[in-house]
């Protein structure tokens, strides 16, 4: 598993192949963002740029008249004078006019490639991705450019369109006035657009490599914030320790990042000076000309606007430009993340109902490719209609099996047949429509508590009966209606309306877990209903009323239960007990405790004795 988006000098990742189509891609994403908008924003730049020319001009020719003394035509001037103001106040709106777009085209843009990255997040049907650290930085780093590249490159083309108005118009100027002005301007001109896109590059290389740090700065944060962890760590007295590894990751990222800067600085600093040399220089040149009667006043002025208005053409370019490659830089991972394939080969065969079995054969699974197997070899058969309890040590690989189960991931060797029907030659969408499951790593949604229930079949989550109904199942109805303000109530202290006079509330572990359990039973058509430790955080009482009422539920359905207390398990129709990644017993309660030294009676005899009162059996060591 790679740990990095980065891509330093010379490097060959699928972000950096791809900045030649993200520059395109940028140009037309605002136009597809914003049609009129982008349209009109580039027609006022041109005139932007082209307007200072043209008011140059007509000074120009204005200065000549006031310098023909006695011969000065009077209606002439006046209409000169009146043509240079009108275009500077022209010239004021369409700046204003221009600053509105750029913003509205911006703004589309940020929401447009926002809404087309989490759309492509969602694709992503496995968890593989989700585990991926190079995956989340480059979800950051492309978050990243979806808020300024598009724009930055915007703006880039913009300041090229506006400066080569510019240039066109004043670069004649110089040349008639004193032509190496045009080529010592071209020159600095071109150095300090090298060396900012170099800077540029710099700049994008550090957000890279420090990508990691800031995504555990985040974490780190989040960390602080989270009412879930606010206890451990006010217990722990953890605050210290999280806070200095948040400054730590912080002061790193701050550090590469105020390096770049510093040379950012200086280097810009020494093309100013330069700039500042070559302008004074010409000055020199020009006013000696004056002097020497070869150059007229007006010639003055206009080199002297001509020679600043292509300098800050120039600069106006290359800050544009250094924005602008860093922009086609991180545009990269936005199209690299957008061309991500789905980490599961897609299958697209209906799945229909279940009518005979599930069958798990000779399926061998590892998280990852060098890591240590967490299955080897299981085969399982789930019968239709039939409840499986699943048994073994922490660590065994039930929630695993289960996962591979739902389709999260796919076995490394072996099949999941449905059916008989490889389950990776079916749509996985619809198989996961057949399967209802509590995890248990369940969610708990800053949500209300009738939309942490209907989530769990978004389609009907409206579905007030069919809710209650979930809810009674799991033995929640009661607890629920008397919230506040009933299942209304938001299930959250942080996350509520401001103005919400009742405010929200939390509920209790065991509460939250029933809650999660209802989610799962909002499914009225699943052929498969998979609980995984439904009921660890329930009071006895209820833990008895819910398996009562899940057991009638259950009756006739396929169901697969994981569980460490087995009394819970008792009544199903096989427990298979997984260990060292292995089926190695399965039957019915009585088979499997009549078998000599067997895991599940000697796990059983051990819980059993816990609640008697005396020894049980001796706990055998672990041999892994
Ligand atoms: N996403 C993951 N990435 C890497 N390893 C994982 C992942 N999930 C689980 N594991 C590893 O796989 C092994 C089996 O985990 P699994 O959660 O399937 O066990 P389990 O039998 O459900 O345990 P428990 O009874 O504690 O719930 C463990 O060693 C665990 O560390």
């Amino acid at each position: 598993m790679s740990t990095s988006a980065g891509t330093g000098e010379g490097d060959t990742s699928p972000a950096a192949r791809l900045r030649p189509r993200a520059a395109k891609v940028a140009l037309t994403l605002q136009f597809r963002a914003a049609p009129v908008g982008a349209t009109l924003m580039f027609a006022a730049t041109v005139a932007v740029g082209v307007l200072p020319a043209a008011a140059a001009w007509l000074t120009k020719l204005l200065f000549d008249e006031l310098a023909r003394g006695d011969h000065i035509d009077k209606g002439r001037v006046v209409a000169l004078a009146v043509a240079v103001a009108g275009i500077g106040a022209v010239a004021t709106v369409l700046v204003q006019l221009t600053g509105y777009l750029n913003e509205l085209v911006r703004r589309r843009l940020v929401a447009t490639v926002e809404r087309d990255l989490f759309a492509k997040v969602d694709e992503f049907r496995g968890l593989r991705r989700f585990e991926d650290p190079a995956f989340h930085d480059r979800l950051r780093l492309a978050q990243q450019a979806s808020q300024d590249a598009p724009h930055n490159i915007t703006m880039f083309t913009q300041e090229v369109l506006r400066s080569v108005a510019s240039l066109g118009a004043f670069v004649g100027v110089l040349f008639a006035v004193w032509p190496p002005m045009v080529g010592l301007l071209l020159l600095c001109g071109g150095a300090a657009l090298l060396a900012r896109l170099s800077m540029a590059r710099r700049q994008v290389a550090v957000w890279e490599m420090t990508s990691g740090r800031q995504r555990r700065r985040l974490f780190y944060r989040s960390l602080l914030i989270d009412p879930r962890a606010a206890k451990e760590i006010r217990l722990f007295g953890l605050g210290g320790f999280l806070h200095a590894r948040l400054v730590r990751a912080l002061a790193d990222a701050t550090d590469a990042e105020l390096a770049v800067a510093r040379r950012t600085a200086l280097v810009q600093s020494g093309f100013a000076a330069l700039n500042a040399l070559v302008a004074g220089l010409g000055m020199v040149v020009v006013v000696i000309g004056a002097a020497d009667g070869r150059f007229g006043v007006g010639d003055v002025t206009l080199f002297v606007a001509a020679s600043a208005g292509v300098q800050g053409a120039f600069t106006g370019v290359v800050m544009q430009a250094g924005l602008a490659a860093s922009g086609v830089r991180l545009l990269g991972h936005y199209l690299a993340l957008m061309d991500t394939p789905d980490d599961l080969p897609g299958g697209a065969d209906p799945v229909p109902a279940l009518r005979d079995r599930i069958e798990f054969r000779d399926v061998w699974f590892r998280y990852d490719a060098d890591g240590p197997w967490v299955l080897r070899g299981v085969d399982l058969v789930v019968p239709a209609g039939h409840t499986i309890g699943l048994v073994g040590r922490n660590g065994a690989g039930k929630s695993t099996l289960i996962k591979l189960l739902c389709r999260f991931y796919d076995p490394e060797r072996g099949t999941i047949r449905w059916d008989g029907v490889d389950i990776r030659t079916m749509s996985v969408v619809e198989l996961r429509r057949r399967v209802g499951a509590t995890f248990q790593d369940y969610m708990a949604y800053d949500l209300t508590a009738a939309e942490n229930i209907g989530v769990g079949d978004v389609a009907h989550r409206e579905d007030r009966a069919r809710v209650r109904e979930s809810a009674n199942l799991a033995g929640i109805d009661a607890d629920l209606a008397r919230l506040p303000d009933g299942y209304d109530t938001q299930l959250s202290r942080v996350h509520r309306d401001e103005d919400d006079a009742r405010g929200g509330v939390t509920l209790s572990g065991g509460q939250w877990q029933r809650v999660a359990l209802a989610r799962s039973l909002m499914r009225r058509d699943t052929d498969l209903l998979i609980l995984d430790e439904p009921s660890a955080g329930l009071d006895p009482e209820a833990e008895h009323r819910v398996h009562r009422t899940l057991r009638r539920h259950r009756r006739g359905r396929t169901s697969l239960l994981v569980s460490h207390r087995l009394g819970a398990l008792r009544d199903a129709d096989t427990i298979a007990v997984l260990d060292n990644g292995r089926i190695v017993e399965s039957g019915r309660h009585d088979e499997l405790m009549a078998l000599p030294d067997g895991h599940y009676a000697r796990l059983f005899a051990l819980q059993a004795a816990g609640y008697a009162g005396h020894a049980g059996p001796t706990i055998v060591e672990e041999t892994r």
